[in-house]
């Protein structure tokens, strides 16, 4: 089974993340992986996301070359061993955030539409993605405004691009809110994965 935590940045998906890792409860050979990933492709997306002036259809080619790799090298196998993979971040952040800086363009009708698009004949949806709801305020906050895209401005566009794909798919969506206290987060978070497994 595939899981993924998404959110806007500052919503506490780490937080969550590195607390299931030792979590009993879960499988002891579950995957726990994120993206952008650690690999030679997360370091360009890292280079990128550093440089104000990056263009913006380069840096969605950028992120998706890297889930593209995170695909081949770990979730697949991991999926194929029967493995539970936990990612931190997926998907869904490429049509979250990628369609919010391509509305700036005048190329796309429906920038969201085109991220997707590009990635439908070869991604693996997740089974469940657990959406850490945040306002664009607390989220930039929180983030502490560290890379180009912690805006609050920038994150209420990302944050109703999320409202569209939860909207489009909410079976696979479960919506915590994420401004509740740590512990209930994560207790949230837990039943989620715990409930869909069974
Ligand atoms: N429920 C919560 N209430 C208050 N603060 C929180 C909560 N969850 C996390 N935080 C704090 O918010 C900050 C950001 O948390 P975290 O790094 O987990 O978010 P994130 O969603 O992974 O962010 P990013 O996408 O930018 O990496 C951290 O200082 C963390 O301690
Ligand atoms: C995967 C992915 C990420 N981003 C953005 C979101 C964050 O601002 C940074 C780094 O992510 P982290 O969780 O803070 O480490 O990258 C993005 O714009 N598109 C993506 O596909």
């Amino acid at each position: 089974m595939l899981v993924t935590l998404e959110g806007l940045d500052g919503s506490g998906k780490t937080t969550v993340w590195e607390r299931l890792r030792t979590d009993d409860a879960l499988p002891g050979d579950a995957t726990f992986t994120r993206e952008p990933t650690d690999s030679w492709y997360g370091e360009a997306v890292q280079r990128s996301i550093d440089d104000d002036e990056a263009d913006s259809l380069a840096e969605l080619f950028l992120y998706t070359a890297d889930h593209a790799a995170h695909l081949a090298d770990t979730v697949r196998p991991a999926l194929d061993d029967g493995r539970l993979v936990v990612s931190d971040r997926y998907s869904d952040s490429r049509y979250a955030y990628q369609g919010a800086t391509l509305a700036a363009s005048d190329h796309f009708e429906d920038p969201l539409d085109y991220v997707r698009e590009v990635h439908a004949p070869w991604t693996r949806p997740p089974d469940l993605t657990v959406y850490l709801d945040v306002d664009p305020e607390t989220a930039a906050r929180r983030s502490g405004a560290t890379n180009k895209f912690e805006t609050a401005e920038y994150l209420a566009e990302v944050g109703e691009n999320y409202e569209r794909l939860v909207a489009a798919d909410p079976e696979r969506f479960v919506r915590v809110d994420a401004t509740a206290a740590p512990d209930t987060v994560y207790d949230r978070v837990r039943s989620a994965i715990l409930d869909r497994r069974d």
